[in-house]
C-alpha cells in the first residue's frame, strides 16, 4: 500500500516495521495509534517480509507509540526494531508526482494528476486529483478494486451512498459522477476532509460530495444520513471487522457494501466477520496483493 502523501506544515518523518506475515497486523495496528495511514509493503516476492510504514509528524505520540510497540510485540510475539527516516517534503513530492502518471482504473474512470496536461478521454469519466496529498490516486490496488466494484453494481441504482474513509475523495467522486448522486464522504483524518472537499470542488462535483471530519460510524453526518443502500470502506483488515456490526445496522436491505485494503490473506478473515453479521458474499476481486469485496445485506 502506498503512503498518504500529504504537504504539511510541520516535518514529517516516516516509521516502520520489517516483519513476518503472522505479525504484520499487530504492527500496523500499532503504527496506527501515531500514523492516520498505514502502508504494508512486500519486502520479498516470497511474501516472508512485510514492511509496515507510516507517516507521523516529527516527535509527536511519542509515548503512546513506545506502549504500542511494546503492545505489539507481546501479541504478535515478534520484537521488531523501529526504522524511522526524515521526510523532505519537496523531494518527497517531486518523488509522488513522478510516480502518479495518467491511471485508467476499470472501464470508465482515468484518474489524472493536477501536474499533467489535460487528455481527452471521451469515454471515460476523468477525475483530476492533486497528486501530492491524501491516499486515493488511483495507483493503488485497493482503490483500483473499488473502482471496478463500482463499476459492477452501478446498475442497482444506489441513491444514498456513503464512503467511509475517504482519503482524497476518489471513490466519492466516482461514485457522484457515475451515478449523478449525493455522496457523504467521512474521514478521520482533517487533512483528508480538506483534501476531499478541494477535489471535490476541482471536478466540479461540490454540490454532489459533501464531506465530514469522524471516527467511523460514531461521525454525527453518518448518523444523520443513515441508512445507506451503497457503502465503500477502504480502510484496512482490522477496522473494518470492528466496524462489521455499525456496518449492517446502517446498511439497507438489499444493500451493498465494498470493503478494501486488505490483503488476499485478510479476505477469509474479514468475510468471515460480516458472515457473522448477515451479510453475504457476491464478489471477491483481486488487484495484485489486494482483495475487494463486494457484500450484500440480503432483502428482508
Ligand atoms: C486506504 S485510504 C483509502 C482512501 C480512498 N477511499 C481510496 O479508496 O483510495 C484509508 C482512509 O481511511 C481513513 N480512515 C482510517 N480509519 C478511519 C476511521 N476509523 N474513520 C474514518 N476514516 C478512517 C484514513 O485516514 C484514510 O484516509
Amino acid at each position: 500500500m502506498s503512503l498518504s502523501p500529504r504537504r504539511h506544515a510541520t516535518e514529517l518523518e516516516t516509521i516502520s516495521v520489517t516483519v513476518p506475515p503472522d505479525a504484520v497486523e499487530a504492527y500496523e495496528s500499532a503504527l496506527s495509534t501515531v500514523c492516520t495511514t498505514i502502508g504494508i509493503f512486500e519486502v520479498d516476492d516470497s511474501q516472508t517480509l512485510w514492511r509496515v510504514e507510516g507517516v507521523k509528524d516529527t516527535g509527536s505520540g511519542e509515548d503512546e507509540l513506545r506502549a504500542a510497540l511494546i503492545v505489539a510485540a507481546l501479541t504478535s510475539g515478534v520484537d521488531a526494531e523501529l526504522e524511522r527516516s526524515h521526510t523532505e517534503s519537496e523531494g518527497w513530492l517531486a518523488r509522488t508526482y513522478e510516480s502518479f502518471p495518467e491511471q485508467l482504473a476499470g472501464r470508465r474512470f482515468a484518474i489524472r494528476g493536477t501536474h499533467l496536461e489535460p487528455t481527452t478521454s471521451p469515454q471515460r469519466i476523468t477525475i483530476t486529483l492533486d497528486a501530492g496529498v491524501a491516499f486515493g490516486s488511483g495507483e493503488h490496488g485497493s482503490t483500483r478494486g473499488c473502482l471496478r466494484a463500482l463499476e459492477m453494481i452501478a446498475c442497482r441504482r444506489p441513491r444514498r451512498i456513503l464512503d467511509l474513509g475517504c482519503g482524497s475523495g476518489i471513490l466519492a467522486m466516482a461514485a457522484a459522477s457515475l451515478l449523478h448522486k449525493r455522496v457523504l464522504a467521512t474521514d478521520i483524518d482533517p487533512w483528508s476532509v480538506r483534501v476531499t472537499r478541494r477535489n471535490a470542488a476541482m471536478n466540479g462535483l461540490s454540490n454532489l460530495v459533501e464531506c465530514h471530519l469522524g471516527n467511523g460510524w460514531s461521525t454525527p453526518a453518518i448518523r444523520h444520513h443513515a441508512p445507506y443502500d451503497l457503502v465503500f470502506a477502504n480502510i484496512l483488515a482490522r477496522p473494518l471487522c470492528s466496524m462489521a456490526a455499525d456496518l449492517t445496522r446502517n446498511l439497507l436491505p438489499g444493500g451493498t457494501a465494498i470493503l478494501a485494503g486488505l490483503l488476499n490473506t485478510q479476505v477469509r478473515m474479514v468475510l468471515a466477520t460480516h458472515r457473522r453479521h448477515g451479510l453475504v458474499l457476491e464478489r471477491h476481486l483481486r488487484e495484485g496483493d489486494w482483495g475487494t469485496l463486494i457484500l450484500r445485506k440480503p432483502n428482508g
